[in-house]
């Protein structure tokens, strides 16, 4: 299957300093995929590089088997929705949607439509007198009536209240179940990529710390909490993402095949927000970063 994203050594540099350095994924097509990372770590590099919007300084990156931004038919396959909700403050409502139309060959004016009515943005309305919510809104709705292939959202729900949110990640996975529309979504709120992402990609100082599936990462993962001790001494299958330790007691998020039956050990599942921590972890990551480094 063709990956809807792959990079390959990636690094992006603004002036002197690396926002992405050594960037490696690749992200098979048909899922919702959520980026996750800490301020700073190169997730919206990565996804203007993805759509096109900046040039790598080093590496290569392919999006749906193609150069980002290469060819029109290139730029009809992949939807961006910048961070920043980018619309056209003078512009009015039903004027973006005739733009969308004009510019997009897969245009589905009615979906458009009907979402805007649904919203009660009035189409009259300057996009530049609306909300920050309202403009996030037009913004979405623009990016999912081009009816991409790959949907490319940048913190997409982060102006938006709790029922506009739901509605909105709901939408999505309608979408991507009846268009066959993949998505990849960066956000720092973890409860949404819970409610809808189903492949989650961790991003720390612009490495890619863990990618994979949910439930596949949700079945490795396993909290073991038990008496102080060096991780260094839990058993060799048991990998260490991240460590915790009090006077007396070490708690690990671990990754393995099997969780440990030493009884020494208490086994609990993690969830993905667990997840997600363990891997944004400072403290563990450079001890994560030597011991890839020394498997690979
Ligand atoms: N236009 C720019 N010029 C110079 N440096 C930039 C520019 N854009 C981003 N950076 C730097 O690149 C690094 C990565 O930024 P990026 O916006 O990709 O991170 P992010 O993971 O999306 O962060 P956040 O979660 O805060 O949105 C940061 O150190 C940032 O300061």
């Amino acid at each position: 299957m063709t990956a809807v994203l792959r990079a390959q050594a990636l690094g992006k540099k603004y002036g002197r300093r690396w926002a992405l350095r050594e960037c490696t994924i690749d992200i098979p097509a048909g899922h919702i995929v959520g980026l996750v990372g800490p301020n700073g770590a190169g997730k919206s590099t990565l996804l203007k590089l993805a759509c096109g919007q900046l040039e790598p300084t080093a590496g290569g990156i392919a999006v749906l088997g193609g150069r980002p931004g290469g060819t029109p038919a290139q730029l009809a396959k992949v939807g961006f929705v910048a961070q920043d909700t980018p619309v056209y403050a003078s512009l009015t409502v039903a004027e973006h949607l005739r733009l969308g139309a004009r510019l997009n060959p897969r245009w589905d004016d009615g979906m458009a439509r009907e979402r805007i009515a649904r919203l009660g943005l009035v189409p009259a309305h300057r996009a530049g007198k609306l909300s920050g919510g309202q403009r996030a809104q037009l913004a979405l709705t623009l990016g999912l009536a081009k009816r991409p292939d790959l949907l490319i959202l940048d913190e997409p729900a982060a102006a938006l209240d709790p029922l506009a949110r739901h509605e909105f990640l709901q939408h999505l996975r309608e979408a991507a179940s009846e268009h066959k529309l993949s998505v990849v979504l960066s956000s720092h709120l973890v409860s949404d990529l819970e409610q809808v992402c189903d492949y989650l990609v961790v991003l720390v100082d612009s490495r890619v710390q863990i990618a994979g599936r949910t439930d596949h990462l949700l079945t490795t993962h396993h909290r073991l909490t038990g008496p102080r001790c060096d991780p260094g001494r839990l058993p060799a299958d048991q990998y260490v993402v991240s460590a915790r330790h009090t006077d007396r007691q070490s708690t690990f998020v671990v990754r393995a095949g099997a969780p440990t039956h030493d009884p020494a050990w208490t086994v609990s599942r993690v969830s993905l927000e667990d997840l997600v921590l363990a891997y944004m972890d400072q403290h563990t990551a450079e001890h994560r970063r030597v011991a890839q480094e020394v498997r690979g």
